[in-house]
Order: C-alpha cells, then structure tokens, then sequence
C-alpha cells in the first residue's frame, strides 16, 4: 500500500515538474534573499553558489562562530582560485563576497524569502530549528532541509502542534544538495506530505535559478540518490567482504567498466563509511526489507573508527 502510494505521488510529481518550466523563472524571481543554517561542508557550498549563481544576498547562520570564520575563509579562496583561472572576474567574486553576511544569531532569518538549513543529521536537532524556523520566518518563506535521510514529512510535522494547520508545513520541503556542492549539479527536491505545489515549485526554480539541474522524487527512505547509490556500495563491501573480488578489481571493474570517476570503495571512503552506514540502517529499518541490510564488514569498519579518507584509514590508508 505504502509503495503504491510512494508510486502516485513520484507519478503526480513528474507530471508537475514537465509544467513547471514555464512558471519557474516568476517563482525564482520571488526570492530576493536567502538564509543558509550551517555553514559546514555543505551550507558553505550552498551559500557561496547562490550568491554567485543566483545572485542574492545570503544570510549565513552558525552557532560556531568557529564554523563562521573557517567557512567564510574557505569561500574567499575558492572565489580567489576562480579569478586565478580565468572563470570569473575580479569584480565577480568581490560582489559573490559581499553578498554573503555571516551571523550566529537565527533571528537574522526574521526577512529572508526561504532558508536552507544545512546543519548536523540529527532528528532532534532538525525537528527543534523547523519549529523555530516556523515561528520567526516570514510568512511566505519557504523552509527547505539538506537532509540526507530524514522523512521530510516529519520534519515538516515539527514546524506546529496543530496538524491540521498546515501554513508553515505547507511551506517545508526538501533541497538535497550533492557533495561538493559548487561542483555536482544534481539537487534532489523532495515534498513531504504537507509541502504546497507552489512551495515545490518555488524549490525547483530557485535550485535552477542556482545553476543546478534539479530531480523531483516521494518522500520515501533514502529518496532517489542515496536508494539507489548506498545498495550499490554495501553491495560491493559485502563482495570484498565474502571473497567474491578483491578492493582492487572491485573498484576497477566498476570504475572501467561503468565510467564513473572512482570505484565503489574509494567512494564510500570519500563520503565516509559512518555515514554509508547510517543510511543504510535508515533504508533497513524503515522499509524493513532484508534486501537493505548492512554488510558486517561496514559496521565493522566503523566499530574500528576507520571512517574512510577523514579519520586517516578506510578502504584505503590516507
Ligand atoms: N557531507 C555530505 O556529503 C552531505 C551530502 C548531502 C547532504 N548532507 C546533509 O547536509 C547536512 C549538513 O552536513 P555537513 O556535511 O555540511 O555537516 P557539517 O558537520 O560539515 O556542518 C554542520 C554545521 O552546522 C553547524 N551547527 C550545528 N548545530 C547548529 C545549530 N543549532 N544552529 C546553527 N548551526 C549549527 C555546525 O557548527 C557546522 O558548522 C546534513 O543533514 C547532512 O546529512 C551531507
């Protein structure tokens, strides 16, 4: 029943996203500022192409000034090593800087016109800053998570304790950005139960409007980039794992053969094998089909703390 359901609603959001090439450049121009929450590995990325790309000033929020000092430096010099190459200007990347304004105070986002919030996987966290997001937000914002894994429709639930008032659910929606983000153009944009058709097309216009290349999918476990690549990388451990293949020739047949830039091993070193796990167990434990069950040698590796490339030592040694 479920995924009959999950079937209906990709199905009517297909046919949506065909319609929304001729209304997307009205609901792009609706957005005159944004607010990133996080500004790690990805709300850095997020801002900083949004301020280029798009255009519009960017309010970036983090509790860690810490976080605020190191993301803002990091922006400046890949600003620095585009005008070094020749892809941008210098006047470019002086207006891309000037759009972004740092703070560690959420009340900053009292006037944006839609916010992304881009802070660490933790339920908990995300449920409690929706909530606050609903409270001091415009009305018309649109609220929009980084999320990798958690139920978009939850956190929706969290911006009130009425479910039937659906004004600030309505407006809650899903841009999963890929890492790293001023590089990968692929956005997933997912609809909770509650999100408006305005509020997704508003997220597709808006991603667009950024220089990505957006896909709509259900709100259903792993959505479509992390139910279709995190199988496909517990599939290769659980080969090297029984003996079929050795790290090597696994990650060379996959990578000569199938064209992609790294192999299977390599990459989930890249994206970090805790957090290869955690969406795996999330595709586990919410379909509840064995078919998603994590490979032994996974949990291993994580039990050891070999990570992947940003503890030292994964698949391979750093
Ligand atoms: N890293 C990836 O490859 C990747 C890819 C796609 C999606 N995501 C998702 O993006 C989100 C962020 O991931 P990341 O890798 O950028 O994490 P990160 O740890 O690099 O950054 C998180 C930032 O949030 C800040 N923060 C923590 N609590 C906060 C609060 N209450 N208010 C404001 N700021 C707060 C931290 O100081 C930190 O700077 C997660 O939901 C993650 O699942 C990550």
């Amino acid at each position: 029943m479920a995924s009959a359901i999950t079937r209906i609603r990709a199905s009517q959001l297909s046919r949506q996203i065909r319609h929304f090439s001729s209304s997307s450049a009205r609901y792009a121009a609706e957005v005159k500022s944004l607010g990133v929450l996080g500004a790690g590995q990805m709300g850095l990325g997020i801002a900083l192409v949004a301020a280029q790309k798009a255009g519009v000033p960017v309010t970036l929020v983090d509790s860690s000034q810490a976080s605020l000092d190191k993301g803002i430096g990091f922006a400046e010099k890949l600003l620095s090593k585009d005008v070094s190459k020749q892809r941008i200007t210098q006047e470019q990347a002086d207006q891309a800087r000037s759009r972004l304004s740092p703070t560690t105070s959420i009340e900053e986002l009292s006037k944006v016109d839609f916010v992304i919030e881009a802070v660490p996987e933790i339920p908990q966290l995300k449920f409690d800053i929706f909530a606050k997001l609903a409270e001091i937000c415009p009305k018309h914002a649109i609220l929009a998570t980084n999320t990798s894994s958690i139920s978009i429709t939850k956190i929706a639930a969290a911006t009130t304790k009425d479910p039937n008032d659906t004004s600030a659910s309505s407006r809650v929606v899903s841009t999963h950005f890929m890492n790293p983000v001023p590089v990968q153009k692929g956005v997933e944009i997912i609809s909770g139960l509650q999100t408006s058709a305005e509020t997704l097309e508003t997220a597709v216009a808006f991603c667009k409007a950024m220089g990505k290349i957006p896909s709509v999918s259900a709100d259903s476990p792993g959505f479509l980039a992390n139910r279709i690549l995190m199988p496909y990388i517990n599939e290769a451990v659980i080969c090297l794992e029984t003996g079929v293949g050795d790290r090597d020739s696994i990650d060379a047949i996959m990578k000569n053969g199938t064209n992609v830039p790294m192999g299977p091993l390599q990459l989930a070193d890249f994206i970090g094998l805790d957090t290869c796990l955690a969406i795996m167990k999330v595709l586990h434990q919410e379909t509840g089909d064995s078919k998603y069950r994590p490979s032994v040698l996974l949990a291993k590796m994580v039990d050891a703390g070999w990570l992947g490339k940003k503890s030292g030592k994964g698949f391979y040694d750093y």
